[in-house]
């Protein structure tokens, strides 16, 4: 028989022990902390020119390209599960891009479109946007190029136009993705002239010129043409924590709803500060490097491929974040559901 502890051992070994709230299912999930649910996910899928297209992504196991019919049956689908957010990527046909991505602001692209037809057939879903120029232009990066550089005010202009287009195409969360300075008010400015007062905008806040990126851009095409080039002049650098405080108060200021941190999982520090110092709804981006990571190791049968999805997400949960953009947010919302969560 176990002496009893002596009053000065209580709360130490051996009356405190942490492995007894971990003994049984019943009680592991009692005393959970953080939940992952369906109302966390917001879904992005890329979209492609035509009818009744799948097309895949190589560097993106699982992950199709559709075109805008399809694209119909999966908002249905993730309004089934109740995935309350879609984001829209369009893979635009490198015959419609330029220098200067006009496409980008042309009414009937493909991303409006799928906006618009998305919305007409499955209205409660949420609807966001990117705004940036790198789907449309042809050197790939998310802004106008002047003698070699990505001029910011110039490109401020250009992307006020492209939120006004996604608006009126019906898009609910506008998403600048691009990283120049002084865009979200100027949107903001923009979207209330265009009378879209109730028009959300997420801004990709702290946003790092992260190679976790590399398939999005197979993904969208915008690989090709950004070749050996890269978006440091404006993205931030992955060395920085203060900073990304400094762009998200910047933001918020200018009338940002929701702010965004990207990529996730290796910057799960930058969303906790980012949760702790504003208290603001706060989105991370599990992105494409990542959905790839995670898969290529399932996929040698290194990870267990379930176990990892949902452990990575619970993880920007405990950091404090309010919503994942994940690739597998339908998948995952399924699993939610038919576990009954
Ligand atoms: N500005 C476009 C944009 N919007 C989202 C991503 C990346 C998303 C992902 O990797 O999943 C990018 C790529 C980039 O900035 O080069
Ligand atoms: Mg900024």
């Amino acid at each position: 028989m176990t002496q009893p502890a002596p009053v000065s051992a209580v709360g130490q070994f051996p009356t405190t022990r942490m492995r007894r709230l971990r003994q049984s299912d019943w009680s592991r999930r009692l005393v959970a902390e953080n939940h992952l649910t369906v109302d966390d996910l917001i879904w992005p899928i890329f979209l492609v020119d035509g009818d009744n297209r799948r097309v895949p992504i190589a560097s993106m196991p699982g992950v199709e390209r559709y075109s805008v019919d399809v694209a119909v049956e999966m908002a249905r689908h993730a309004a089934e599960v109740g995935i309350p957010v879609l984001a829209l990527f369009p893979a635009t046909d490198p015959a419609k891009k330029s220098a200067d991505g006009e496409e980008a602001i042309n009414a009937n692209n493909l991303v409006c479109q799928a906006v618009r037809a998305v919305k007409a057939a499955v209205p409660q879903i949420g609807i966001l946007c990117d705004v940036a120029l790198d789907p449309y232009t042809t050197h790939g990066q998310d802004g106008l190029v002047r003698n070699g550089y990505v001029v910011n005010d110039e490109t401020v202009e250009m992307l006020c136009k492209q939120a006004v287009v996604q608006a009126q195409a019906g898009c609910d969360i506008i998403a600048p993705s691009d990283m120049m300075d002084g865009r979200v008010g100027r949107i903001r400015v923009a979207l209330d002239a265009a009378g879209f007062e109730s028009v959300q905008i997420l801004s990709y806040a702290a946003k790092y010129a992260s190679a976790f990126y590399g398939p999005f851009r197979d993904a969208v095409g915008s690989a090709n043409s950004l070749g050996t080039g890269d978006k440091r002049t404006y993205q931030m650098n992955p060395a920085n924590t203060n900073e990304a405080l400094r762009e998200v108060q910047l933001d918020l200021a200018e009338g940002a709803d929701l702010v965004m941190v990207k990529p996730g999982m290796p910057y799960l520090d930058i969303v906790r500060r980012v949760k702790d110092t504003f208290a603001v709804p706060t989105v991370v981006y599990q992105v494409s490097g990542e959905y790839a990571m995670l898969l290529a190791a399932a996929q040698q049968g290194w990870l267990d491929r379930d176990k990892v999805i949902f452990e990575s997400l619970l993880a920007f949960k405990r950091a404090g974040a309010d919503a994942i953009l994940t690739y597998f947010a339908l998948e995952v919302a399924r699993k939610l559901r038919s576990a009954g969560k």
